[in-house]
């Protein structure tokens, strides 16, 4: 029997899943095909990591490491969703949940002490940031916009903010410091196993890491960024909007990077409420706030505090304000602000819907304004800008007439920042950090940082930029579009990946193909000036410009990266299809839990389906197979045509109703078709069932809005509440249960 396994994660896909899944696993049945669940949600890693804390039928298995070992079998077929790389609010807030629930895991220590508490912490850790993609991602990316889908937005533009050429809005960067000032990097000569250490003043050593076993060919890199360079950085950008008159917005990716970018967070934090900080910082620090999680530790933490010295403390904060720029909000009407949590402002989708904006954030009136866009490390900011000066002189983007910019990214086995995690130390001191031969002692790269730098070493293996290439020759050939190659050769990482996608070009038919390598900021004016004429361009790009492009393209040629097409064929052979560019949109949860109502759009999901299945037919050799993905590809462009896609607003069409159509369509397609009859037989009733039906469930699924709906849980929901709440049709119900 094929095999496909559908993850189940958290949020608005994990709401989606509950109604979407009953249908696959319904259509996907009659063609032999079995449709397994993997739960992978944080609240199910959390629980994996406590089994002792646990009673038998309360531990679950560990599902994230079966699937890891998955990746290794060329038959494996992963159906991924997006899953919440949680920042210490939100595992705070799921460990806080899970202990309410009767799970007796412990407490997340602050500030770990004990030899048990460092423990704890250490494995709590597993959970925080990117965790699972790292893990799953054990081939390159291939993401891109269908035709169909592409087609739709050309004809069913979304709006878009106007650019005047007179705009404020600007990004700001580190010109010096940064992670890209100092950078070095080697490829290596032979496989190696090295250590990662600091020489103090005094002559002591402190080792950080040892073993890291590194193989042949391998690009290595070691980077600091200075803590002072970093802080002169706020207090001149700061003041500079100040005297603009402008919005003050910061841009991390606090998930990817899970180490460098909450402590980059905190020191903006700490610098803009200088004052209050100076004044309340040792009883900040009794308390045991930690700002490099936002403000909401603060808040949180000083909520336990007499209440005359908590409104002292916030009258302190307030009076910071005076003197320093207006911030620009998350959420206005609730007063959440850009420092609220790292996890409200994820830089690949926050700086895209600014520049969808026309280049506008929420003050905290409610109103838009210009802003200064914060993201201290130059190393990617400047694709930004880059694009805003293009906006700023071109006006904004025409979805109907714009390019497409799919994106062919390195990431396998965990490239660049992905294999940072475990490599990124704040230095406690002054002294030499560096990267050591265990066997010979020979230092292959130092650096001098100073107490409070963040420095870190970064990887690529050779055999992923080997297979980076091919893939990247292959989309060029496959779509007939060029490829450039966004490598910077005064970046000394960049440069060694210059010299190896060079050779590997050698390995490949390039006949007739446009192939070429630009840095960050050409490749982007270059692309930018082909999407303004209709030009289609496929980038090929590292680890963070990967995560970064696939949204800010899509973003602004669809409107959503949830409309995307996310492939990464597994280095081993086997399928991994990724739903949509974008992640889990908490919001989107927000609007069900008040109004009943799951804006949440799954053409990511029934993308990702129809590749699957067009992977397990040759893979598995399954003609069924591939009539069902046929199938569906024509009925999710019939979708798209006859906009069944949900709307934002309550009471009209939604996820679940979507999910009806999607259902009717597949039906209807697979009874015309002539390859298989057996189908043909089956499906046939159910089109006239759903047909017939389609006022009736519409009703159904559309009278169920408009209530709250408490789901008693938001990283555990209640199974059977989640499943009222999205399955409320039981003429729909009945029918896909009849097939
Ligand atoms: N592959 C993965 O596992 C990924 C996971 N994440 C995780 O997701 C969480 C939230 O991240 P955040 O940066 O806020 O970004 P999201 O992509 O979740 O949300 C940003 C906005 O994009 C829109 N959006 C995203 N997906 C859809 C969809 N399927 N249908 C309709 N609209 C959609 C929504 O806009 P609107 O509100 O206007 O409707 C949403 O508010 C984080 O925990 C992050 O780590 C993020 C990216 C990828
Ligand atoms: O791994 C993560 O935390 C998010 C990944 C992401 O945003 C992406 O792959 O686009
Ligand atoms: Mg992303």
């Amino acid at each position: 029997m094929s095999k496909i396994i559908y993850t189940k994660t958290d949020e608005a896909p994990a709401l989606a899943t509950v109604s979407f899944l009953p249908i696959v696993k319904a259509f996907t049945h009659t063609a032999g095909i079995e449709v397994d669940t993997s739960d992978i949600s944080v609240a199910a890693r959390v629980l994996a990591e406590f089994p002792e804390f646990l009673s038998e039928e309360q531990r679950v298995p560990d599902n994230l490491a079966e699937l890891g070992r998955l990746t290794q079998d060329p038959n494996t077929n992963i159906i991924k969703l997006p899953n919440i790389s949680a920042s210490v609010q939100q595992l705070k807030a799921a460990i806080k949940e899970l202990q309410g629930k009767g799970y007796a895991i412990p407490d997340f220590p602050d500030d770990p002490k004990t030899d048990e508490e460092k423990s704890i912490r250490l494995r709590y850790g597993k959970s925080l940031g990117s965790s699972v993609n790292p893990v799953l991602r054990e081939g390159n990316s291939d993401r891109r916009a269908p035709k169909a889908v592409k087609n739709y937005a050309r004809k069913h533009p979304h709006s878009m903010g106007e650019w005047k050429q007179w705009s404020q809005t600007h990004v700001s960067h580190m010109h010096s410091g940064d992670f890209y000032d100092g950078e070095q990097s080697i490829t290596l000569d032979k496989a190696r196993t090295v250590r990662m250490e600091r020489l103090a003043d005094d002559g002591t050593v402190n080792v950080f890491k040892t073993g890291i076993a590194l193989l042949d060919k391998e690009v290595i890199d070691l980077m600091f960024m200075s803590k002072k360079s970093l802080l002169d950085f706020y207090e001149r950008e700061m003041e500079d909007c100040r005297e603009a008159g402008i919005l003050f917005s910061l841009h991390v990716k606090a998930t990817m990077m899970k180490v460098s970018h909450p402590i980059v967070f905190g020191h903006a934090v700490r610098i803009y409420y200088k004052d209050a900080f100076q004044k309340h910082g040792a009883l900040f620090d009794e308390l045991g706030v930690n700002v490099n999680n936002g403000m909401a530790s603060l808040y949180e933490k000083i909520a336990e505090l007499p209440a005359s010295l908590r409104e002292e403390i916030e009258r302190d904060l307030h009076a910071c304000q005076v003197h320093r720029p207006r911030l620009a909000m998350v959420d206005s009407s609730k007063g959440i602000t850009n420092f609220h949590s790292p996890s409200d402002i994820i830089v690949d989708a926050s700086m895209p819907a600014m520049i969808r904006n026309g280049g506008k954030m929420w003050g905290a009136d409610g109103k838009l304004y210009d802003c200064k866009a914060v993201m201290p490390e130059s190393t990617f900011a400047r694709i930004y800008q880059e694009m805003i000066n293009f906006c700023k002189w071109h006006g904004n983007f025409d979805p109907t007439t714009m390019g497409t910019v799919p994106n062919v990214g390195l990431m396998a086995q965990k490239a660049e920042e992905y294999g940072s995690h475990d490599k990124t130390f704040e230095a406690s001191d002054n002294g030499i950090a560096r990267i050591v031969d265990e066997e010979t002692n020979e230092i292959l790269l130092e650096q001098r940082v100073e107490k409070g730098d963040i420095w870190r070493m970064c990887q690529v293996k050779d055999e992923p930029i080997q297979d980076w290439v091919k893939l990247a020759v292959r989309r060029a050939r496959e779509s007939n579009t060029p490829v450039i190659f966004w490598l910077d050769p005064y970046r000394p990482h960049e440069n060694e990946l210059i010299k190896k996608v060079k050779m590997y070009l050698k390995d490949h038919d390039t006949t007739g193909l446009h192939i070429e390598t630009m840095s960050q900021v050409r490749a982007m004016r270059y692309t930018l000036e082909r999407v303004a004429r209709g030009l289609d361009t496929i980038s090929a790009t590292g680890n963070i410009l990967r995560d970064y492009l696939t949204d800010l393209f899509p973003i602004l040629e669809l409107g959503t990266s949830a409309k995307m097409l996310s492939v990464v064929p597994l280095m081993k052979g086997g399928g991994l299809f990724e739903t949509g560019a974008g992640g889990s949109a908490p919001k989107h949860v927000q609007q069900l839990v008040e109004e009943n109502h799951l804006r949440w759009d799954s053409l990511g999901e029934f993308l990702a389906l129809t590749v699957s299945l067009e992977h397990l037919a040759q893979n598995d050799n399954n003609p069924k197979a591939q009539v069902l993905a046929d199938t569906l590809d024509r009925a999710t462009e019939k979708l798209l045509l006859n906009d069944k896609s949900p709307s934002r607003k309550t009471g009209e069409l939604d996820n679940r109703g979507s999910h009806f159509y999607l259902a009717m369509y597949w039906a209807q397609e697979l009874a015309a078709q002539e390859q298989d009859g057996e189908l043909k037989a089956q499906f046939t009733a159910l089109a006239q069932n759903l047909e017939s039906n389609e006022a009736a469930i519409i009703k159904e699924l559309n009278d169920a809005q408009g209530k709250p709906m408490d789901l008693k849980g938001y990283y555990l929901a209640d199974e059977a509440l989640a499943e009222q709440a999205m399955r409320p049709s039981t003429l729909f119900n009945n029918a896909i249960a009849s097939l």
